[in-house]
């Protein structure tokens, strides 16, 4: 047989066994690549399962502790806290957001005293939760969303998460120069090690749906975040973004959405040596469970497929509702 009647290589050669495709993965997903995003709720003892959200549900702070201490067992390093205000709490000046006893605040003490020091602890910075218009930040006379007045008021948010034991403060709020001023104020009130990751490039999306009806937001929302959340057509602009979290000081950087930006987490990774996360946010959980119940394929492996195309991309880890799920399935 002459040389010309094979192929010189063989790439399914390598694929050929199990071993030999474990042997040659590239990429790998683990627990310890995962942060899980938690809705936090009024009262003891209440699960509110979320109709725009099916499997996910919001916990009171017991239950929270009980998540929290899931995630540990799970080898699940770090959760993320949403509150959902109740609807008497919220405010025009978002008030609530600064009381020492707020769902959130009682959220992180209730698993620091359930899990200790075996859990990272990320708190949301940002005023939709709080506000009685869903906007993430105060409003004008006109209805613009202010940013340095808002900024302002995410320093106290900030102050008030750390200082109830948040172990990362994640501003996702896209005010200019709020990472600067939060770091300087972490660092004026003894928390040198509280870390910040930046919601740096963070696009004004419309798969943030199901996510505004679990906190309480999506109904009292007029009009769009569009005058501060990234245009999803623009990527150089992202890049700016991250360098200016980076500058200000934020520890890692977040892109957000997921799958529809992995052009921005591939491009942040290139450009900076900085620890890039995802969030797979609200919608495109949802759309994997509208398309399981349709019957388009089996929930596991969609699942898998979508998060290990983010390690691939590049991300240090992965916000995922999906988070329990995928540890079970990647400890077997
Ligand atoms: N600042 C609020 C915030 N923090 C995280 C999300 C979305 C998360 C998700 O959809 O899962 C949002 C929604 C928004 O900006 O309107
Ligand atoms: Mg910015």
């Amino acid at each position: 047989m002459t040389q010309a009647s094979f192929p010189a290589t063989r790439l399914r050669r390598t694929r050929a066994h199990g071993w030999s495709r474990t042997m040659h993965r590239e990429t790998v997903l683990t627990p310890a690549d995962l942060i899980w995003p938690l809705f936090v709720t009024s009262g003891t003892g209440v699960e509110e399962p979320i109709a725009s959200l099916p499997g996910v549900s919001r916990w009171s702070v017991d239950g929270i502790a009980k998540r929290a201490r899931e995630a540990v067992n799970l080898g699940i390093p770090c959760i993320a806290l949403f509150p959902n205000t109740p609807a008497n709490l919220r405010s025009e000046d978002a008030n609530e957001a600064l009381h020492s006893d707020n769902l959130m605040c009682r959220a992180v003490r209730t698993v620091r005293d359930a899990c200790g020091d075996d859990i990272g602890i990320l708190t949301d910075v940002a005023l939709d939760p709080y506000t009685s218009h869903g906007q993430d930040g105060l409003l004008d006379a006109r209805g613009y969303v202010t940013n340095d007045d808002t900024v302002a008021v995410l320093v106290d948010q900030a102050i008030n998460q750390a200082e109830a034991g948040a172990d990362i403060i994640a501003p996702s709020d896209m005010m200019d120069g709020r990472v600067r001023a939060i770091r300087m104020a972490l660092e004026m009130n003894d928390h040198p090690n509280v870390q910040i990751m930046a919601y740096a490039a963070k696009y004004a999306s419309a798969f943030y749906g199901p996510f505004r009806v679990a906190v309480g937001s999506g109904g009292l929302l007029k009009g769009d975040k569009k005058s501060y959340q990234m245009d999803p057509a623009n990527a150089d602009e992202a890049l700016r973004e991250i360098a200016m979290d980076i500058a200000e000081g934020a520890d890692s950087v977040m892109v957000k959405p997921g799958l529809a930006y992995l052009d921005i987490i591939y491009r942040a990774r290139q450009r900076f040596e900085v620890p890039v996360f995802a969030y797979q946010v609200s919608g495109e959980y949802a759309l994997i469970e509208a398309g399981v119940a349709a019957g388009i394929g089996d929930r596991d492996a969609l699942v898998m497929e979508k998060l290990i195309a983010f390690k691939r991309a590049g991300c240090s880890g992965i916000l995922t509702y999906f988070a329990p799920l995928a540890a079970r399935l990647l400890r077997g």
